[in-house]
């Protein structure tokens, strides 16, 4: 049903279903955008009330990398669509239900299998597409990890090989910094593989996302769309600002869209994919991707006239969508600054009151220090200040543990 135009009646046998594997942020969005075209929606995610549960009109709590869970809970709710929205889950038995028949997996279950496992997507890349990248090497020990430190060089970047938003990486100096990395990537793995990648440093000017979008167009093909390239700022290996749009000088925004086209060509199926790709002067490399939204493009919620979780929701249905603009703008990250349930958010009228801003709280029931528990949105004339009004917005909200 991927490509069908017919929607039908939620809670009634016309329903078209759609499951959501994976309920954070960003799923919760996406389900929004569902629910308005009269979409139902199961979200699933590894603890209760996860944001996307709240917004859902079921709620699942499952381990989501546990196979025959997985399968079950398929069976019992017969979702039309499978979406992903996290990298750890059960990819092969995604596959295995696709090859069946069973499922429509969004993209495709290749591409939730590939790009769950860091070796998977860069060898891709890399190995078969030819596509620029850091030199790399995987390592399954220490003693592996140390051998291709030693022959990227340093600085290089170690990462467990499953891992997202910058958990368990780290960049290394020196060989004396080889095995507290080793150490930090087997304990901030979201599934412990035991195996890493090491990449060389990019020393790159700016590092953007290229949402590129795989759509049915006018004439009833697959086309591919870009929005606007988004800059993006990490710290940790963590997002913490994005906006929109990037300057690039135009043969870098040739190449990266040349980049995107040729990976998302080959992930194939429908919907929104964030191509992570560092720039220096004309020179791009591809560095991962996301089949799915991306928390950089948290700031198309602002920026576009279709979200770029809108447009996934759109995409995936076999929908028509723009990548246009509306205006310039950013993102600033709200973290939780404390390890609590249940916290409270003072200073939201405060940052609602700098012009031309608007924020997001995810609802997550458990903030953690580093734990992304809100955005704030901006738009500007121009990027400069609306990163510095989204910046303002997001100071002003305060997280604060209520007294019992
Ligand atoms: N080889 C590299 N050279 C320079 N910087 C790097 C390199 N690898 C990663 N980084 C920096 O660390 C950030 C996070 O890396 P990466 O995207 O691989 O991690 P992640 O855990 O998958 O994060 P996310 O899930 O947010 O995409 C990059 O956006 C970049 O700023
Ligand atoms: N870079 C990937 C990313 O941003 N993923 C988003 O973060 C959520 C997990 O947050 P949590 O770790 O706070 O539960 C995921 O569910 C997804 O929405
Ligand atoms: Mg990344």
């Amino acid at each position: 049903m991927t490509t069908s135009r017919t929607l039908g009646t939620p809670l009634s046998p016309s329903a078209t279903k759609v499951m959501l594997l994976g309920s954070g942020e960003l799923g919760k969005e996406v389900i929004i955008s569902l629910q308005r075209l009269g979409v139902e929606v199961i979200a699933v995610d590894r603890y209760p009330n996860a944001p996307g549960h709240q917004v859902a009109h079921r709620a699942h709590v499952i381990d989501m990398t546990d196979g025959a869970a997985l399968a079950a809970l398929i069976e019992l709710e017969q979702p039309d669509l499978v979406v992903p929205e996290i990298e750890a889950i059960a990819t092969g038995m995604l596959a295995e239900l696709e090859a069946a028949g069973k499922i429509t997996c969004i993209p495709t279950a290749r591409a939730a299998l590939l790009t769950m496992n860091r070796e998977g997507i860069r060898r891709l890349a890399a190995e078969e597409l030819g596509l620029a990248t850091s030199p790399y090497h995987f390592a399954s020990s220490l003693a592996e990890l140390e051998q291709g430190c030693a022959d990227v060089g340093f600085p290089c970047v170690i990462k467990p090989v499953m891992s997202s938003s910058g958990k368990g990486q780290s960049k290394v100096d020196g060989p004396s910094e080889v095995a507290a990395a080793w150490a930090y990537a087997a304990a901030g793995s979201r599934v412990d593989a035991g195996r890493v990648i090491v990449e060389g440093f990019i020393d790159f000017d700016y590092e953007i996302t290229l949402l590129t979008v795989r759509a049915i167009g006018a004439g009833g093909q697959v086309e591919t769309q870009f929005c606007e390239p988004i800059g993006h700022l990490q710290v940790h290996g963590d997002y913490v600002e994005s906006w929109q749009p990037q300057p690039m000088h135009p043969a870098a925004l040739q190449r990266a869209r040349d980049i995107a086209e040729k990976v998302t060509g080959n992930l194939g199926g429908l919907g929104v994919f964030g191509v992570e790709l560092f720039v220096k002067d004309d020179m791009v490399w591809f560095s991962e991707v996301s089949p799915r939204p991306h928390d950089t493009g948290m700031v198309t919620m602002s920026t576009q006239v279709q979200s770029e979780f809108e447009i996934h929701a759109k995409a995936v249905l076999g929908l028509p969508i723009t990548v246009a603009m509306r205006s310039p703008g950013a993102s600033a990250v709200i973290y939780g600054q404390h390890d609590a349930k249940g916290i409270a958010f003072e200073g939201v009228a405060e940052a609602l009151s700098v012009p031309g801003t608007d924020i997001r709280l995810f609802g997550k029931p458990e903030s953690f220090t580093r734990r992304r528990m809100g955005v704030a949105l901006a738009t500007a004339d121009d990027v400069d200040t609306a990163r510095t009004l989204a910046k303002a917005a997001a100071a002003k909200v305060k997280p604060v543990v209520p007294q019992a």
